[in-house]
């Protein structure tokens, strides 16, 4: 019997165009195995409402077309259902697709799709708010909420914003609780990884796994803006957890006090907080094409 497999497509995501994409994907989606449906976001969080009814409908496949804000709004709706997920990507930064393998090419990702071979992934919640790739507070979520309200996605818009905030922003202090065990930090940013990138390649916990049970906590501890170069040279060389500027500690259950409410995000997407923050694992939790 063939899937039902609906494409969630956001038109603004990466600062692409997709008007050509339902075309494009019905060519090269193996048809014999597949009835394929398409729909537009409309609004922001409207792929997650398409991702719901797309679930109660009973549909086989959802398909995110967009970038990790997109894959997060359709995973929110997916995770812990029978309903599998794919991925075509179509974003800034793509960190999930990247370290999932899963090609920047339109034709091959949607291949992909046709050989249904399915995945299982951990998923993490921060206070109710499910992240598949990324969550974090302290300068990304800061960049995150200024970069939301920018009108050119995409790198450069991202690194233009990220070194016009870099030299004003002031590191805060954290206290941790990681599994039992307590910590007390100074931090430019903390990141919840659970894939091993942020996107675009830059591998902030190169040890991480989707599908190890465990998040891993990355402390970005304050460092001199004339090491901002060498940092982002590790980060995208794989060995920023090497120096001396990033801690990385595995965990399931986390929690984490910081002196007073602000911006957290989830998987890029900005959220204002209270100060208390807990964060949970939920392994194997999505199915995923791959
Ligand atoms: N029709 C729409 N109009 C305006 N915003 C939308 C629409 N559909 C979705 N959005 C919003 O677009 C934002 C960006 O989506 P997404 O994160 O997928 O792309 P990106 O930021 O370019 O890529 P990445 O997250 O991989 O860097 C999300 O916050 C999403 O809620």
């Amino acid at each position: 019997m063939k899937k039902s497999v609906l494409f969630i497509i956001n038109p603004i995501s990466g600062g692409k165009k997709k008007l050509e994409f339902p075309a494009f994907a019905t060519m090269h989606l193996d048809l014999d195995r597949f009835n394929a449906d398409f729909v537009y976001t409309e609004w922001p969080t409207h792929a997650n409402d398409l991702a719901i009814e797309a679930v109660e409908n009973g549909m086989d496949i959802v398909v995110s077309v967009g970038g990790d804000g997109t894959i997060n709004e359709v995973a929110s709706a997916l995770e812990g259902t029978d309903t599998i997920m794919g991925i075509i990507p179509f974003g800034s930064g793509n960190g999930l697709a990247r370290s999932l393998n899963i090609s920047l090419s339109n034709k091959k990702a949607v291949q992909i799709l046709n050989n249904l071979h399915c995945r299982r992934i951990d998923s993490g919640i921060l206070n109710e708010r499910k992240f598949f790739n990324m969550a974090g507070m302290g300068f990304d979520a800061h960049i995150s909420a200024k970069f939301a309200q920018l009108k050119n996605r995409g790198l450069k818009g991202y690194v233009h914003t990220a070194l016009k905030e870099v030299s004003a922003y002031v590191p805060e202090n954290y206290d941790l609780e990681i599994d039992g065990n307590h910590y007390e930090r100074e931090a430019f940013m903390i990141s919840i990884a659970n894939s091993c990138q942020y996107g675009n390649n830059a591998y902030i916990s190169p040890d991480a796994k989707l599908d190890d049970g465990l998040l891993d906590v990355c402390i970005i501890k304050p460092f001199p803006l004339v090491q901002f170069p060498v940092v982002g040279y590790h980060l995208f060389n794989k060995t920023v957890h090497t120096t001396s500027y990033v801690e990385i500690i595995k965990g399931k259950n986390i929690r984490i006090n910081r002196k007073q409410g602000g911006m957290v995000h989830v998987d890029g997407e900005p959220i204002e907080m209270d100060k208390c923050i807990e964060i949970k694992v939920k392994p194997l939790s999505l199915a995923i094409l791959n």
